[in-house]
């Protein structure tokens, strides 16, 4: 019998330990009401919240009592950011990176306003923050893949065979979450399968081998800031864009290039979210379409992409990065070109907002396994 996982109730008050309170900001984009925080204030009251309201700045969007947040609408971001704020889409749940930009804290998690508690195939309700967290402050093992999954889990190891001179793992970078009921399908999938839903909940965690892309959906996502948020920048999409949808799909793809590069991990599987709106798969396909194209070769460029040794930061590396996308992609479209600039634009606003205090090297280590 498969494990199935399902969807929490309304719980009332369960205790937690908030790890890193004080370290973690929860980014949420939002052009509707934030009442799905109801089921998530046991997990995430303790947290401060950054809010990027999208769409109409005149609109207001009420949140829930009793939760510590600050709330940018495109007002706000056009003034933080003057013309630089070009950079930041609009009308398109891509804005969210705005809200990665002006945080302080060391943690990122961000999440969708129709991703709810999901509750393990025993019942319990899945504390998604807590999971994250231990994902991120637990090493990732990029270089050597151990068969046994997550090794420095409870009750699991390095299975016979793993060099010991690896067991150390990596820092990890990323925490990449699942979801339960609507899974993240591309618009034709979703079309030819409009009624599938996933109830399978697999009990594991993984961290994505050096050399390999994935798609990273940005819907249940925890980051380190520190040690990779300039390179989370989420691709020009929404109004004035011939694309969309794809604007975690590019952050991922260049985190896991600088990533590689610089010896960090990025992990996937747990925890679930309940994932409970699908959004509208002709609307979908309408912004997709260009992507479902660009992107046989945009992986391509993403796998031979190389950084030189000269880039011991995110920065130097995503600078880098952007000037291969503007000689070897601007010729798909100039809406690459476009892109190039702004991730350029991206880096300057996020180094005005975050003077490097000390130089954010990190060290390029000799990778092992390299
Ligand atoms: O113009 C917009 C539209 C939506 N948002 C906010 O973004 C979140 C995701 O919106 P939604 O749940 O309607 O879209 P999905 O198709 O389920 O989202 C997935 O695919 C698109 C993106 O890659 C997204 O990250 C994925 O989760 C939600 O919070 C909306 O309120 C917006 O800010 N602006
Ligand atoms: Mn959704």
């Amino acid at each position: 019998e498969r494990e199935r996982g399902g969807m929490a109730k309304e719980s009332s008050s369960v205790p937690c330990t908030p790890l890193l309170k004080d370290e973690l900001d929860i980014v949420i984009p939002t052009i509707r009401n934030l009442d799905f925080l109801e089921m998530w204030r046991p997990f995430f009251q303790p947290y401060h919240l950054i809010i990027v309201q999208d769409g109409d700045p005149s609109k207001t969007i009420k949140v829930p009592e009793g939760f510590d947040y600050e709330l940018y609408n495109r007002n706000d971001i056009n003034r933080i950011l003057g013309p630089k704020a070009a950079c930041i889409s609009f009308k398109d749940s891509a804005c969210r990176c705005f809200g990665y930009m002006v945080s302080k804290k060391k943690y990122i998690y961000t999440i969708d306003d129709d991703c709810f508690v999901a509750k393990d195939p025993t019942g319990k309700e899945i504390n998604a923050l807590e999971q994250h967290i231990k994902n991120l402050l637990s090493p990732a093992t990029p270089h050597f893949f151990n068969t046994l999954y997550d090794p420095y889990r409870e009750g699991a190891d390095f299975v016979r065979g793993y060099p010991f001179s690896l067991r150390e793992g990596a820092r990890t970078a990323v925490s990449h979450g699942l979801w339960l009921n609507i899974p993240d399908y591309d618009a034709p999938t979703q079309l030819v399968k409009p009624r599938e839903r996933n109830t399978r909940y697999v009990d594991a965690v993984l961290t994505i081998p050096k050399g390999t892309l994935f798609p990273m959906c940005g819907m249940n996502l925890a980051f380190d800031r520190e040690l990779i948020g300039p390179a989370m920048y989420f691709g020009l999409m929404g109004d004035g864009q011939p694309i969309g949808r794809y604007d975690d799909m590019w952050a991922g793809w260049c985190t896991k290039v600088i990533c590689d590069h610089l010896g960090l991990g990025i992990k996937t599987g747990l925890p679930y979210i309940w994932h409970s709106k699908a959004s509208n798969p002709f609307v979908n396909l309408k912004k997709e379409y260009k992507g479902i194209f660009w992107q046989e070769e945009l992986i391509p460029f993403f796998q031979s992409a190389v950084l030189s040794k000269e880039c011991t930061t995110v920065q130097k590396c995503y600078i880098e990065l952007s000037k291969q996308v503007r000689e070897k992609l601007g010729k798909i479209d100039p809406y690459f070109t476009k892109l190039a600039d702004a991730m350029v634009t991206w880096i300057e606003a996020w180094d005005d907002l975050n003077p490097p205090t000390v130089a954010a090297e990190v060290p390029n280590g000799p990778a092992k396994g390299k």
